[in-house]
């Protein structure tokens, strides 16, 4: 597109120079800039961008869009003076995408926890509903044909250019649908300004990320922007801030997993080491759910992902079969199939912190006739030597037998990090663990001497698919070497 076109479709003030010049993408990081690149020199907190238009030009840019050349910078190409870049960012981005959010059926999730969750659920109830949907979340983007893919700088929700560029990709590979993970950061930085949203989904509020957004009030106005720019609002009964959400966006509908007045209400809901069971009140009627996931905060999000899959069409069948089917979040309290028989219950989550672990070795614990292991291992490196005992610590308290083992252990001698991790267990007062330096033979070994009834926690590497090995990288799976190890147990 021709730079003057651009300005003008924009309302961006006209070029004076070059205005003939072909703009064939916008990028914020000089880094990335290409031939025919628009670079959009922001303002940041570490950084000005203005610094670095010379690198942008070098490797091609052909103008330069910004709040005000700074005192003392200059620039031979077309300066583009704007009030807010960020939001001039996202308007490029999509314009020059082709707005491909305008194709698409859009969700959006937003709050503090439960996004990524809800996201998957929302993606696989859309797909049992028969629309080719693709996904943008934690956990990486993923196109209708499910296979996990990851972009350049890890996001939850990546800038603008990024996010326009994965939109058009899924519409390019047939997606008729997306399910967006919206950050607080994002809407704050607008990185999603532009995504023409059909429904957006808000879990729940609690105190985060204050450092950024200043005060709870302010982190609470950044995430409810999504809310604003919907159509369609799917809101938590459960939730407080609800309250300041009502009536925000035109449409909406309100769930309930706490038995309070909502139009989508689960109840009798019960747990069991292979999932959740509950009854759901809907404006679509009266089923029963089996949703095979662990923690019973998980109800809320089924209930928020089926309120948006029957927006845009899900029957109560589609949604009762997508629940029973979802095969949970790569690597997050993942429930690995196995072969048909008694098997002990194996769950590969990434959990690899102190109080992660804790939390996740309590959660499965309710849940566990038998034994709770853990396969854990920590990160060498420069990577917080600290963490180590307290993991071997936590490991010995919460579970009845520990496995340490690698995990990432880089040019860190392995013997010294697993030797760490056994002091804390010990000092701890705790006998239960021993030390089988390979991971495969770790899990093997938690896998085939465990018995049905008992819980195998993988814990730490969840769904990465590397394992680094002093220096060496090294291919890997976790719920694949889970399943292996599961073939192997005697029938
Ligand atoms: C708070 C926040 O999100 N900040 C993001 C923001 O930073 P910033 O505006 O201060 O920018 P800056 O780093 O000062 O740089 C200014 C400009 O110079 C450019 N630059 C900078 C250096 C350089 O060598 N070349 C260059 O071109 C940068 O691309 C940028 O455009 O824009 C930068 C460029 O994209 C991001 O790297 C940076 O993410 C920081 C690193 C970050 O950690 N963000 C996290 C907190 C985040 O966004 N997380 C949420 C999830 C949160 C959650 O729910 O847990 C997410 O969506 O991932
Ligand atoms: N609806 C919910 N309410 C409260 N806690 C939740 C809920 N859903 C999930 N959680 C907790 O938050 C953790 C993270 O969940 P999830 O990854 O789905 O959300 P997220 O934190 O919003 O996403 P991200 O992965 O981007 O940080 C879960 O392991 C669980 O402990």
């Amino acid at each position: 597109m021709k730079l003057a076109a651009l300005a003008a479709a924009l309302n961006l003030p006209a070029p004076t120079q070059t205005p003939e010049a072909d703009v064939t993408g916008v990028t914020h990081n000089a880094a990335w800039a290409e031939p025919g690149s628009l670079f959009v020199a922001v303002r940041g907190a570490r950084a000005d961008g203005h610094s670095f238009i010379a690198q942008a030009q070098e490797r091609g840019a052909v103008a330069v869009l910004g709040e005000g050349l700074p005192t003392g910078v200059q620039t031979t190409l077309p300066y583009l003076q704007v009030p807010d870049a960020r939001a001039a960012l996202a308007d490029l981005a999509a314009e020059l995408h082709g707005h491909p959010s305008r194709d698409l059926k859009v969700v959006g999730v937003t709050g503090t926890d439960g996004k990524t969750t809800t996201s998957w659920l929302t993606r696989h109830l859309l797909r049992a509903a028969g629309l080719p949907t693709g996904l943008l979340s934690t956990a990486g983007y993923e196109l209708p044909d499910g296979k996990l893919r990851q972009f350049p700088a890890h996001f939850t929700t990546p800038e603008a250019p990024q996010l326009q560029s994965i939109l058009r990709e899924l519409l390019q590979a047939g997606a008729q649908a997306a399910v967006l993970e919206a950050s607080s950061h994002a809407l704050a930085l607008h990185r999603v300004r532009g995504v023409a949203w059909d429904a957006a989904i808000w879990t729940h509020l609690t105190r985060e990320h204050l450092d950024f957004h200043g005060s709870v009030e302010g982190y609470f106005a950044d995430k409810r922007r999504l809310i604003e720019a919907a159509p369609f609002a799917v809101l938590n009964a459960d939730d407080p801030w609800t309250e300041q959400l009502r009536g925000v966006a035109p449409q909406e509908v309100t769930y309930s997993a706490e038995g309070g007045a909502a139009d989508w209400q689960a109840d009798k809901v019960q747990q069991s080491g292979r999932g959740l069971s509950f009854r759901v009140h809907s404006p679509l009627g009266e089923f029963a759910a089996e949703l095979p996931m662990i923690g019973a905060f998980n109800v809320a999000n089924a209930l928020a992902a089926m309120a948006a899959a029957a927006h845009l069409g899900a029957t109560a069948e589609q949604l009762q079969a997508g629940l029973a089917s979802f095969g949970g979040v790569p690597g997050r309290m993942q429930l690995v199939r196995g072969p048909a028989g008694p098997q002990p219950r194996v769950i590969v989550d990434f959990a690899h912190t102190p109080p992660s672990l804790e939390k996740a070795l309590q959660t499965l614990r309710s849940t566990t006739g038998g034994q709770l292991w853990v396969v854990i291992g920590s990160a060498g490196g420069n990577r917080d030597p600290l963490k180590r005992a307290p993991l071997g610590e936590v490991a010995g308290r919460c579970a009845d037998q520990a496995i340490f083992t690698e995990e990432d252990h880089r040019e860190t001698p392995l013997q010294d990090i697993l030797a760490a991790m056994e002091r804390g267990a010990r000092e701890g007062g705790h006998s239960n663990f021993r030390s089988i330096p390979d991971r495969q033979e770790a899990i093997r070994y938690a896998v085939t001497q465990a018995q049905p009834g008992d819980t195998v926690l993988l814990a730490g590497k969840g769904p990465e698919d590397t394992l680094e090995r002093d220096t060496e990288t090294v291919p890997w799976n976790e719920t694949r070497e889970a399943e292996e190890a599961l073939a192997l147990r005697r029938p």
